[in-house]
This record gives C-alpha cells, sequence and structure tokens, in this order.
C-alpha cells in the first residue's frame, strides 16, 4: 500500500502558475481530481508520476521523493492523456515493449496478463492504428499496468469512450482500487467522478479547492448562492419586494440596454428562494415575465469552491 504527499507543491510554467500551493494527500483506493479545464491537473498528475519537477514543494511517494527516481517508476504506473501512439506496431508488441523497459523478469506474462485484464487479448495482433479510442485507452491502461505498480494516475481516461467502454473500465478501477493500489484520475465532470471515487479532490485555477467525500462536494456545489435574471411588468416594485426575503442577499436594477430593466437576484438559500418568488409577486399584484438562473457555468460553479 502507497501515499502520495503533496506538501505546499507550486509548478509554473514562465509566467503561467499551473499549480498554486497545493497539499493533498491520496491513500488505497480510487480518488478522483475533478476541475474545469485548465485548472492543473496534468501538471499535478505529471509531477504525481515524476515526469515534471515540483518549481516549489514536495512530491513523495511513502516518503521518497518521486521526481526522476527510476526506481519510483516501478511503483508507478500512468495513462497519459495524450491520444498519440505508435501506430504502427501491434498492441501486443506496444505493452511487450514496456515490459521489456521495465526490466521485468518475465515480460511475456506480465503483458499477457495486462492485456488480459483489459480485455484486449482478441484484437491484441492488430495494429494500433487500427483501434478505436476505447481501445486505444484499453492498450495504455495495460501499458501502465504492466508491472503491477501499486500507484496508478490516469489522466482524463474517460474521454472519447462509449458508455459500454466507460462501465469496463469503473469496474477495473473498482477491481484495481480493492486491492489496495492507489489510483487517482482526472475528470472535469462531477458525475463521472462521483459514479467512481469514493474521494474527490477538486483543482480549480491552480488551487486545491475542496477535498472530501463526493456527498460534501456536491452538496457545495449545489447549495452555492445562485444568481437569478427575472423579468417582470413592474422591476422596480419585484426588486424592493424580493430584498425583504431571507432567502436573498443581493438585488440590482440593471437597465437592460433596450430601454427597460431587469432584476438580478443573488439568492442565499436556492430552494427557498424558488419557492418564495411567486408567492411574493402574487401579495404585490407583478407578473413574472421571465426568471433566468444566470452564471451556470461549470467554470463559475468551480470558482465558488475557491472563493468560498
Ligand atoms: N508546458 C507548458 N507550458 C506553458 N504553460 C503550460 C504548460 N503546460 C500547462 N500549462 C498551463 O498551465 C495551466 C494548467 O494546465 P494543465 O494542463 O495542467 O490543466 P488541466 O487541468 O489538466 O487542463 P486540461 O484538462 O485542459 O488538460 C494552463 O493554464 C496551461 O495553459
Amino acid at each position: 500500500m502507497s501515499t502520495v504527499d503533496l506538501e505546499q507543491v507550486s509548478r509554473w510554467y514562465g509566467n503561467v502558475v499551473a499549480v498554486n500551493d497545493v497539499t493533498m494527500h491520496l491513500g488505497p483506493g480510487v480518488t478522483g481530481l475533478l476541475g474545469p479545464n485548465g485548472a492543473g491537473k496534468s501538471t499535478l498528475i505529471n509531477m504525481m508520476a515524476g515526469f515534471l519537477a515540483p518549481s516549489a514543494g514536495t512530491v513523495t511517494l511513502d516518503g521518497r521523493p518521486l521526481y526522476r527516481d527510476p526506481e519510483i517508476y516501478r511503483e508507478v504506473g500512468l495513462v497519459p492523456e495524450r491520444e498519440e501512439m505508435y501506430d504502427a506496431v501491434s498492441g501486443w508488441a506496444f505493452v511487450l515493449a514496456n515490459a521489456r523497459l521495465h526490466k521485468l523478469a518475465d515480460p511475456e506474462a506480465a503483458a499477457r496478463r495486462a492485456i488480459a485484464t483489459v480485455e484486449m487479448a482478441d484484437a491484441q495482433d492488430r495494429d494500433i492504428r487500427t483501434y478505436s479510442k476505447g481501445m486505444k485507452q484499453r492498450i495504455k491502461m495495460a501499458t501502465a499496468i504492466v508491472h503491477d505498480p501499486t500507484v496508478l494516475l490516469l489522466d482524463e481516461p474517460f474521454n472519447g469512450m462509449d458508455p459500454r467502454q466507460r462501465m469496463h473500465l469503473m469496474d477495473l478501477l473498482h477491481e484495481l482500487g480493492d486491492q489496495g493500489r492507489t489510483i487517482l484520475f482526472s475528470s472535469h465532470i462531477l458525475e463521472e467522478v462521483e459514479q467512481i471515487a469514493g474521494r474527490i479532490e477538486v483543482m480549480v485555477a491552480g488551487r486545491h479547492a475542496a477535498s472530501g467525500d463526493f456527498r460534501e462536494i456536491r452538496r457545495l456545489m449545489t447549495q452555492r448562492p445562485h444568481q437569478y435574471t427575472i423579468r417582470s411588468d413592474d422591476d422596480r416594485a419585484l426588486a424592493s419586494a424580493v430584498i425583504a426575503e431571507t432567502s436573498t442577499s443581493g438585488v440590482e436594477l440593471v437597465a437592460d440596454g433596450a430601454g427597460g430593466t431587469t432584476v438580478h437576484v443573488q439568492a442565499l438559500d436556492f430552494s427557498a428562494f424558488v419557492h418564495a418568488l411567486p408567492q411574493v409577486a402574487s401579495r404585490h399584484g407583478i407578473r413574472l415575465l421571465e426568471v433566468r438562473p444566470a452564471d451556470e457555468s461549470l467554470e463559475s460553479v468551480f470558482s465558488y469552491l475557491v472563493t468560498r
């Protein structure tokens, strides 16, 4: 059983801070690394795989720094996000070459085992260029587990997979996690992560935004303050009526640029507000014309986690 520890890790590329002061501890089982594009997930994974040096802080596996330590590479398997592979070789040859690079005692047996685990035995002799995206992904997975690593890192492994391939990989990750391996996979889709990972680490704009059980993360995301844009037949009256509601924290009357107005409301308690709004309107004889949630983008949901 292995643990990967990141202590105050930062990584910058010139002026770009890709990872900003992240402290994170990964233990056995499956952990999901969730965050929108550009959050720093790949950078973090590459540091955990020992391929990239942190600019500050330490990344260790069972207390040993990971960067450029070939002995540690034996403990870690990486499924990179990149699509490119050696197309003109068979899946078998590719996995076997990796087994040989690891100088395994019986590379052929290891390659056979890894290919069987990802259920690619039937297609193993075909050239990789004839594989579907999902099949390529499975061969990448086989090369990552051929040396039986205790830590497995997967960068956006579900991208481009159909539902059946997805289920298959989910089962496989569960199985490998149940064996006591430390598994981390990245994704930008909450539903994907919560189906597999008991534990979720959230990254936003290079920072470690939240950490914990998926229920806790979902609660934080759904109960965040919501913004609404509302139009009615009397926006001024509506704005002053709504501000008196305890479920709101801010109300603004905004010119809509076409001579009219809209009301922007910040709701603290979203279910209470949605319930109260029609009652407030009817009490004041106001007709609601449009109620639209604003700012529902994934980025804004995630950024709420950072700024809360
Ligand atoms: N080699 C590099 N040189 C310069 N900037 C980089 C480099 N690699 C990553 N970055 C920048 O660092 C930030 C984090 O990138 P990273 O790829 O780690 O994020 P990510 O969460 O994996 O995103 P994605 O899902 O889009 O791959 C981004 O702003 C990116 O543009």
